[in-house]
């Protein structure tokens, strides 16, 4: 393998029903900030059928170049379609850095494509740079520049590790939804458009889909919400987070909670913030009985301001958050929501 002749930071740009998913464009950010060092140019993948009308909105989140494969066979998201359109443009193009979401998708895409691509994939990166590996060389050691160092959680949350791929290309990753930054969109930006179409030929291997079942939900997803009221295992019971609904009704937010919660069957998986829950970036974050397991704060130690109520002063939610009541929640929670009815009009 010939790494010089691998170019380009690539981006699945994952889409559903003809709508791009949030994480294409968050992906789109970071891979502007790792074309930069490299000197090079970010490509969209963008994958499906009759989704060519999606190319302006890539373009305006950072996309200089975006190929499409477009084929009636890519209508909804099938394994192997998709990974036969992802691991020929790998084969075609050659890029030397490939992102993937860490979606239900991309889960089941990524690992795949790497594997018939011949590379290695780090799954569920939480940090994406370029540098040089190894970062420390021993005397004699040659040390690669420019590699993309992917850092991951490791070992359940209780270590955190560097891995690189320095021989074989592309170097591939998947990254959680929320972890990455998008970029303001810039307002009619436009990209080179590289139509590529591998062939497809339907073969028993092609599942068929027979009917989609779309789940409704009522509740807001908590990626979106811009204010989280969550509850951990100090809330006591199901019952009580009746307590922390309030709170959010007052103030526009919405409940979520840490994993004892959904473990003890008070509330659904959905809610759950934190390495095995969702990524959360708020503008404000309530963490209310929770103690601060290192698990839960890599899901929402970026939130902008942290306000944590817990009763032992020496819980390392403490250490992460921006205002601390140490108390108990059953009497601080009524009144804090008192109180704020009185100034939120
Ligand atoms: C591989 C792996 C993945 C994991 N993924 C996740 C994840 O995604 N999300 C997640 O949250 N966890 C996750 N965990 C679990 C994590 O390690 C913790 O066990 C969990 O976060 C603890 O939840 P908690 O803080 O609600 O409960 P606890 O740790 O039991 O903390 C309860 C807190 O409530 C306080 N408290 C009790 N009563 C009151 C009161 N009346 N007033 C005020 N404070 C009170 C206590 O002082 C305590 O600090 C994972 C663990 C592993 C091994």
């Amino acid at each position: 393998m010939n790494l010089e002749e691998y170019k380009g930071v690539y981006v699945f740009a994952q889409q559903v029903d003809n709508e791009l998913s949030s994480i294409a464009f968050e992906l789109l950010g970071k891979a502007k900030e790792l074309a930069a060092p490299l000197n090079t140019e970010v490509t969209a993948v963008l994958i499906g059928s009759g989704v060519k009308g999606l190319v302006d909105q890539l373009a305006e989140y950072g996309a200089d170049k975006v190929i499409v494969v477009d084929d009636p066979e890519l209508k909804e998201y099938r394994t192997e379609p998709y990974a036969h359109a992802l691991s020929s443009v790998i084969n075609e193009y050659k890029p030397e850095i490939v992102l993937v979401g860490a979606t239900a998708i991309g889960r089941d895409l990524g690992p795949r494509v790497s594997a018939r691509v011949a590379t290695g994939l780090t799954a569920d990166c939480t940090v994406l740079e370029i540098g040089d590996f190894p970062l420390n060389a021993i005397p004699g050691q040659e040390q690669k520049h420019n590699q993309l160092l992917m850092t991951r959680p490791a070992f359940g949350g209780n270590t955190i590790a560097t891995i690189a791929c320095p021989d074989n290309r592309p170097q591939m990753a998947t990254v959680r939804p929320g972890v990455m930054q998008k970029i303001d969109p810039i307002a009619g930006a436009k990209a080179e458009v590289i139509e590529y179409n591998p062939g497809f030929i339907p073969d028993n291997k092609y599942v068929e889909i027979l009917d989609i079942v779309k789940e409704l939900s009522d509740t807001v997803d908590i990626m979106d919400a811009k204010i989280l009221v969550s509850g951990g295992r100090g809330v006591g019971s199901a019952e009580n987070f009746k307590m922390l609904q309030d709170l959010a009704d007052v103030i526009g937010g919405t409940v979520s909670c840490s994993r004892a919660v959904v473990d003890n069957g008070w509330l659904p998986k959905e809610l759950q913030v934190g390495q095995t829950g969702k990524t959360v970036r708020p503008n404000v974050y309530f963490a209310i009985g929770i103690s601060g397991a290192i698990q839960h704060t890599a899901g929402m130690e970026e939130s902008d301001i942290i306000i944590a109520i817990n009763k032992d002063d020496s819980a390392p939610i403490f250490d992460v958050a921006d205002y601390g009541i140490v108390g108990d929640l059953n009497k601080i929670v009524p009144k804090l929501t008192e109180e704020l009815k009185k100034v939120v009009k």
